[in-house]
């Protein structure tokens, strides 16, 4: 199914900065080839609407079925805001809407065909442009897609990363291990999108971690044509079942973790897991690298369906990689993998925790088992000339304080799993207090909540609970669950409650002393909140920032 290893990437020198652009700069080909309406509809094996009734508009008499084939697609769009001229709109029934109810709207964008279900065509038939008919459109949007950009024979090497924590930084570590071997590197993920050394935001790029099946084509088409050599795709389980991932031919993929979350969507721990282990199929990926420190990684290793390489913290857990932390700061972690055949890596990755380790190691595996064709040798070589892997992860335990005596890390983590973990990890780095800011999501699984407080409360010394992301939910409420928890669990604990997130950086800023260190957790990169169903903006890395210039440890601008 793959073809030979054939490097593409044109070497990047370290020192070049990076880029904003355009959406559609990085998840559009320039170039698309044209493909007729009609080889289209053979391909996914549609059938052209053939309403019942007359034609009703002039319009629509230009556009009989006999002219349909002569229709040229130069792109697919799954969304009115991504329609581009020569596109065909795929109209989906989604959750809340039918896709097909934007039909006039896409085709004013440039839409020059519609790919819908038979519902759907009721609505798009009036369009003015040819309607193919599919039972799944969803599965359309993406076998069109790959259709469209010949996705299946880019030379770009996919790594998918998912897991329930550690996807977005894991990603970033892939990213650092291929540029330390001098060759290109593409990502998407929570944060942003990026080709080569073009960046685009998520939140400018529809938001969603795992975008829909024609973003994904699209950017993949895109870096195969810049020459990317290999790119690491965060896939949230709901980019997998949502058929977002279908048809892109992943290399290796990799599982970090599995722990509590998104139970209001799956219901249970098993769907949730099912979801997760769909991506390690032929049908999507050729090989696995798979942590199994838990009883959930050492599963998911029995039932991929692929090729699997086993990684563990875990001496006696018998992995084909076992990671051993050997030295640990704030500024950096020292690790050595040891491979079951005895070849051993020794680096070092330039963030605090021993979870770093774990996921660069996991970075390192997946490379060396790629179609990239790197060894051991070629790697120690990159690593040791660059001093390691140094992935720049936005809003990952990142530092906001700068040189403050106060350390302020700000994290995007929201799970149990993710407080506990960065949690211990900090609290062996001070002697001092370690403060805990955070809150809950709104509108997500209720049963989540009083096991974050719980976490979020055993090594800390004060607690100051915020709201978060309310969403349509009364934050009062969701505060209170937290507060409750930590006041019958932890009575010992310092604790505050503090509506306003700003405020609640600042309280927890105001008490802290020299040498304490501050977490604020869940708001990371992020620069807006959802409150009453709106997005406020809001940065709590600018929150840290001006509470520490207004308790005076900070004095820049
Ligand atoms: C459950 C889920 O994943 N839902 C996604 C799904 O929504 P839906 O099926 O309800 O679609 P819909 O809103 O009814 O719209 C139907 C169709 O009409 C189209 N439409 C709609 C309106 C319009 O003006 N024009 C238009 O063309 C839409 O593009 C869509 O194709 O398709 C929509 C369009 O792409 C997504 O925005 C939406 O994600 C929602 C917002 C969401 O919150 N998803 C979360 C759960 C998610 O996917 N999260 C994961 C990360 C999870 C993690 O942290 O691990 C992610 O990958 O982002
Ligand atoms: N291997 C790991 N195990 C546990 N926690 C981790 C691991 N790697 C990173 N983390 C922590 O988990 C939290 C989430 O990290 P990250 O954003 O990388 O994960 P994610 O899976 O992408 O989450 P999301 O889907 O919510 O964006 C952060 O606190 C991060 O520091």
């Amino acid at each position: 199914m793959f073809a030979k290893p054939r490097i593409s990437g044109a070497p990047v020198g370290g020192s070049r900065g990076s880029q904003r652009v355009m959406d559609t700069e990085i998840t559009r080909p320039r170039r698309s080839a044209p493909i007729s309406l009609r080889e289209l509809a053979d391909r996914l094996g549609a059938r052209l609407d053939s309403p019942a009734t007359e034609p009703v508009s002039p319009a629509r008499d230009t556009e009989t079925a006999d002219s349909s084939p002569r229709v040229a697609v130069t792109g697919v769009a799954g969304g009115t805001d991504r329609v581009l001229p020569g596109d065909v709109f795929v109209a989906i029934p989604g959750a809340r809407t039918h896709g097909a109810s934007f039909a006039r709207e896409a085709v004013e964008a440039g839409a020059v065909a519609i790919i819908t279900d038979a519902a759907g065509a009721e609505h798009a038939r009036d369009a003015g442009v040819p309607v193919l008919v599919v039972e799944h459109p969803r599965s359309a949007l993406a076998d069109a897609s790959g259709i469209v950009h010949s996705t299946r024979a880019i030379d770009t090497v996919l790594f998918a990363v998912t897991g329930t924590n550690g996807k977005t930084t894991t990603t970033y570590m892939v990213r650092d291990v291929i540029k330390a071997l001098g060759l290109r590197a593409g990502l998407a993920g929570t944060v942003e999108r990026i080709v080569g050394n073009k960046h685009i935001d998520t939140s400018d790029s529809g938001r969603l971690t795992t975008p829909e099946a024609d973003v994904l084509h699209g950017l993949a088409a895109r870096m195969h044509e810049d020459h990317v050599a290999a790119a690491a795709i965060e896939v949230s389980s709901h980019g997998i079942d949502g058929g977002r991932i279908d048809g892109l031919p992943f290399d290796v993929s990799i599982f970090t973790n599995f722990s509590q979350d998104h139970l209001d969507e799956y219901g249970t721990m098993e769907r949730y897991f099912a979801a997760k282990m769909a991506l390690f199929t032929p049908e999507h990926t050729r090989r696995a690298v798979i942590v199994i420190d838990d009883e959930w990684g050492k599963r998911a290793a029995r039932e991929a369906q692929v090729p699997v390489t086993t990684v563990a913290m875990d001496a006696e857990a018998g992995a084909d990689w076992t990671v051993e932390v050997n030295d640990t700061t704030l500024a950096h972690t020292e690790f050595r993998m040891r491979h079951r055949s005895g070849d051993v890596v020794d680096t070092t990755v330039g963030m605090p925790g021993w979870f770093t380790a774990l996921d660069a190691a996991l970075a390192i595996a997946a490379v060396l088992d790629s179609r990239l064709g790197i060894t051991a040798d070629d790697l120690r070589a990159a690593l040791g000339e660059r001093g390691g892997v140094h992935p720049s992860v936005p809003g990952r335990i990142e530092l906001a304080s700068g040189d403050a005596p106060v350390r302020v890390y700000v994290d995007y983590g929201h799970t149990e799993a993710s407080f506990r973990t960065v949690l211990q990890s900090l609290r062996e780095f001070t002697d001092g207090r370690l403060f805990m800011v955070f809150g809950a999501d709104g509108d997500r699984d209720r049963t989540k909540r009083p096991a974050m407080a719980r976490a979020a409360s055993e090594v800390t010394d004060v607690v100051v609970v915020t709201d978060y992301n309310p969403r349509t939910e009364d934050p009062t409420e969701i505060r209170r669950t937290l507060v409750d928890t930590i006041r019958r669990e932890f009575p010992e604990r310092e604790v505050y409650e503090v509506a306003a997130p700003a405020e609640g950086i600042r309280k927890a800023i105001s008490l802290a002393r020299a040498g304490d260190i501050v977490f604020v957790g869940g708001h990371g990169h992020r620069r807006d909140v959802e409150v009453g169903g709106k997005l406020v903006p809001f940065s709590a890395m600018d929150a840290v920032r001006d509470a520490l210039r207004a308790e005076g440890w900070l004095t820049s601008a």
